[in-house]
């Protein structure tokens, strides 16, 4: 009889091209999924319904998966520090192997695995990483120190050698009977719905879940859109862009296929322009690993500002312009539109969520660990990483070589919503205004009152004047 491998999915839903499971499947044919709810995840108040919703949808489509590879995909739902080892212990696992994250709080729970896996003499996979084309070790500056500048981290990024696509999961061996019995007594559950675990969402899904959804969304994209998607992405009325961030998020699809569809479609395009729309692309890829390297390098990321200007940073605590903000009622169209966006449907487009961090943090002076909570509230690719580089980067507290970066919310409109076709999308009562008065925000109060509409909640050249005078009080004597 093989040994039993229990190989442990966290953020790599799918069984093709999955690097871990294919190790798995190289050393046994006992491969056997698990997947385990984790309520110190799932009790946090920043998790989205949304994002719940699709993750439950991925783990369904990945249990018909691995029974079509002759396996089964387990479910447990309690803290993994103890139920990961206990399953494998009362299995008899030879060995448990998993994918690595960035994530301090992963890094610090996988510790506390490995340690109890070690004590039990059962194996593990060291080092693994499969959610990112490079490990963080590998991109590094001349003087061997992690970068916190995207330009020359993309330059040394792209120019490695990238990792080819792995075997998909296929003739492997299940639980016997008795083991099931085994798996159930040791915690082992069916999977619940995401309503069961007290999330519910009502609304469609941008992307549906699981990986066969995903694999048919790239290979759409790569028809539809690589070609534009320089001049194409910054228009959030267009579908310019993938949608395929909560499938990267959740790892319905793998790094290296999606790379590889864009260099496939680098070698088949016919004109420079092609090109460097597809180049542009792959940056975006780069910025996601960017801000996962930034994540496991500086773990002090996650708990607030990179740069010391912003570290004590004197922010408004102003609960009624928050809640504005969230609810999209703060008088500005493009702002409005895009909260709108999110709550409705769970995604917002990048160029939106720019604009509408730039301008709590800018215009309402609101501490960005707020807006970023709210983004992971709603989000469903919502992500430490990209959500905190983004919120860093519109903040101005992160890494980025730009000083400070103040948007016109009216200039972004003007140029990214010529038509206001996505303001009266999102924003119905102000679909009758003219585009030009609609784009710039110019309405009247009385014109307002009259469709609902609430006036300007901060006046945006004396609040930019109050963050530039904050900011370089800052600079020169830090509040301490
Ligand atoms: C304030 C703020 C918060 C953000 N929060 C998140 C988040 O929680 N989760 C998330 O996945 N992205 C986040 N982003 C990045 C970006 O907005 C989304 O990845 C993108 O809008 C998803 O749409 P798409 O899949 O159509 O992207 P595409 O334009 O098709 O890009 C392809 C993929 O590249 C990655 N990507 C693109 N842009 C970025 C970026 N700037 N940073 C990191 N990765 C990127 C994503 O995985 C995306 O799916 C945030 C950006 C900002 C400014």
């Amino acid at each position: 009889m093989s040994d039993l491998i229990l190989f442990w999915h966290r953020r790599d839903l799918r069984i093709s091209d999955n690097t871990g499971l294919a190790a798995a499947r190289q050393r046994s044919a006992k491969v056997v999924g698990v997947f385990c709810l984790d309520p110190n995840i799932l009790e946090r108040d920043d998790v989205a319904p949304v994002r719940v919703t699709y993750m439950i949808g991925c783990l369904q489509a990945l249990q018909q998966r691995y029974a079509q590879a002759g396996s089964q995909l387990l479910i447990l739902h309690a803290n993994p520090t103890q139920a990961i080892p206990a399953l494998a212990v009362a299995l008899g696992a030879k060995a448990v192997f998993w994918n690595w994250d960035v994530e301090p709080y992963s890094q610090e729970r996988d510790r506390t695995i490995i340690s109890a896996l070690q004590e039990k003499g059962i194996e593990f996979l060291e080092n693994n990483w499969d959610q990112i084309l490079h490990a963080p070790e590998d991109i590094r500056t001349g003087s061997n120190q992690p970068y916190t500048v995207y330009t020359p981290f993309w330059k040394n990024w792209i120019s490695k050698p990238k990792a080819e696509p792995v075997e998909t999961l296929e003739n492997a061996e299940g639980l016997t009977e008795k083991e099931t019995e085994i798996a159930k007594s040791a915690g082992v559950i069916e999977l619940p719905l995401a309503k069961d675990l007290g999330f519910v969402w009502d609304g469609e899904l941008i992307i549906a879940p699981g990986e066969e959804a995903a694999q048919e969304r790239l290979e759409e994209f790569c028809d539809r859109a690589i070609n534009e998607y320089q001049e194409q992405r910054n228009f959030p009325a267009v579908d310019g862009t993938s949608r395929l961030s909560a499938a990267l998020k959740f790892g319905a699809i793998s790094i290296r296929k999606v790379w590889q569809a864009t260099q496939e479609a680098l070698e088949n395009s016919r004109s420079e322009e092609t090109q460097t729309n597809i180049r542009t692309w792959q940056q975006e890829l780069a910025w996601r690993e960017f801000y996962q390297h930034a994540m496991y390098n500086f773990p002090e990321l996650a708990a607030g500002a990179y740069r010391d200007a912003f570290k004590n940073f004197p922010w408004e605590i102003n609960q009624e312009h928050f809640q504005a903000w969230c609810e999209g009622r703060t008088g500005y169209p493009i702002v409005d539109a895009a909260m709108r966006q999110m709550n409705e449907i769970g995604w917002m487009h990048n160029r939106c969520r720019m604009i509408v961090a730039n301008f709590l943090t800018k215009d309402l002076l609101i501490n960005p660990q707020m807006g970023e909570k709210y983004f992971m509230q709603k989000l469903i690719d919502g992500d430490l990483s990209a959500n905190n580089g983004g919120w860093q980067w519109s903040a101005s507290s992160g890494m980025d070589p730009k000083p400070v970066r103040i948007f016109n919310p009216a200039s972004q409109a003007q140029k990214f919503d010529p038509e206001g076709e996505y303001i009266r999308q999102w924003v119905p009562e102000l679909r009758s205004f003219d585009t030009e008065y609609l784009v710039t925000g110019k309405i009247t109060p009385l014109e307002r009152q009259a469709v609902g509409y609430p006036d300007p909640i901060v006046d945006h050249k004396l609040q930019q004047k109050m963050f530039k005078e904050r900011y370089q009080q800052q600079k020169v004597q830090p509040l301490g």
